[in-house]
């Protein structure tokens, strides 16, 4: 089955979510940064994102009913004091909407943008069609001024079909770049898609040009190989792999699904995530990363090697650990993680 109409409204949505994050994130300061009860930051670009996804979805593909698994809900919004931020929400949404031309003049209220952030309240499963959303990954990197995604991604009878990402600041070269590289620094905003059986590409976020076809690098000489892992959790299994695999770089910090799309365009070799124990990833901080490297001819497992399980409702059901690689290269990261774990005293 195609799925063009779905990743046409898809790549609009993303896009307008992306529009309205970069205006945010430009003029961001650190008291308009909130904490949500888990000890997450959050910020109007989160809930405006969901809105614009939501209401764009909603307008383009016209379905009976919206399904869609997504990290924001409304209850802060809803409290007694939020009015101003849900004002300043509501009118980050209208402008969004209105600086596309099949959307002027439409009239958005404070009641429209709580409504479309609910529509997100969905809990997936492995039945019938669910959008999976994460408005804004990587909070942590958008406050900080640094490296960010918008990802959706739509989930057919458990599996993942379709996904779309935007890294507003991930340079068009390429993830791994010299900080003061002032020429890769000025040229960033890509916008990456995938469709099962479709393979995977890129193209400029904010301009014309035409997508191109991302591919998994092909180099397995590891001493030469680039590895990534998140910003804020450096994990020493992870450097205890490297080591083991003979990989010489120290790993590369990027926030947010960011990684996902920098494997498939061959940016690095690999993605190591694991986790503090006990904790269970959300479908939306994986969904659309991991159609995106698939099709681009790379492997997304857990440390058994298992693919990952999108089919169990809002968390990922999947042991230890995701490994995000080449073909090529995913026996000889298994073995090293096996060896890493066991000497470690680290259980699957
Ligand atoms: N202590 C923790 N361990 C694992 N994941 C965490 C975490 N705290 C937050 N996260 C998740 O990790 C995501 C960011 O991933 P990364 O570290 O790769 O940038 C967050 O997404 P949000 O930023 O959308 O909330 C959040 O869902
Ligand atoms: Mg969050
Ligand atoms: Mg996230
Ligand atoms: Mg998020």
């Amino acid at each position: 089955m195609s799925y063009e109409k779905e990743l046409g409204a898809a790549k609009k949505a993303v896009s307008l979510a992306a529009r309205l994050s970069q205006g945010v994130q430009k003029t961001l300061l650190q008291s308009e940064v909130w904490t949500k009860s888990d000890k997450t930051p959050v910020t109007a670009a989160d809930y405006g994102s969901q809105a614009v996804v939501s209401l764009v979805l909603e307008r383009e593909l016209k379905p009976a009913t919206l399904s869609l698994v997504a990290e924001e809900d409304t209850r802060d919004l809803r409290k007694k004091g939020s009015e101003e931020f849900l004002e300043d929400i509501t009118k980050l949404v209208r402008d969004t909407l209105a600086s596309d031309e099949s959307y002027a003049g439409s009239s958005i209220t404070t009641e429209d943008v709580l409504n479309a952030i609910d529509c997100g309240k969905s809990q997936g499963g492995s039945s019938g069609c669910h959008w999976v959303l994460d408005p804004i990954d990587g909070t942590r990197g958008f406050v900080r001024g640094e490296q960010y995604a918008v990802g959706l991604a739509l989930l057919v009878e458990g599996k993942v079909v379709v996904g779309v990402m935007a890294c507003p600041n991930l340079p068009l070269s390429s993830a791994v770049v010299e900080k003061d590289d002032k020429s890769c620094q000025d040229n960033v905003g890509c916008l990456f898609f995938a469709a099962t059986g479709s393979g995977a590409y890129v193209q400029p976020l904010n301009g014309n040009s035409p997508p191109q076809e991302v591919r998994v690098s092909s180099n397995e000489n590891l001493e030469e190989a680039k590895f990534l892992e998140s910003y804020h959790m450096p994990i020493p299994l992870h450097s205890s792999i490297a080591k083991k695999l003979g990989i010489t770089a120290l790993p590369v910090r990027i926030d947010s699904q960011a990684k996902y799309a920098a494997v498939s365009r061959g940016d690095a070799e690999m993605y190591l995530r694991f986790t503090l124990v006990g904790y269970r990833e959300w479908i939306w901080d994986h969904a659309a990363g991991s159609i995106i490297t698939t099709e681009a001819g790379g492997v997304v497992c857990d440390a058994e090697g298992i693919p990952l399980d999108f089919s169990k409702g809002k968390r990922l059901d999947h042991n230890r650990g995701i490994i995000v690689t080449t073909k090529k290269l995913k026996p000889l990261i298994l073995k090293a993680v096996r060896e890493s774990m066991e000497e470690e005293n680290i259980r699957v």
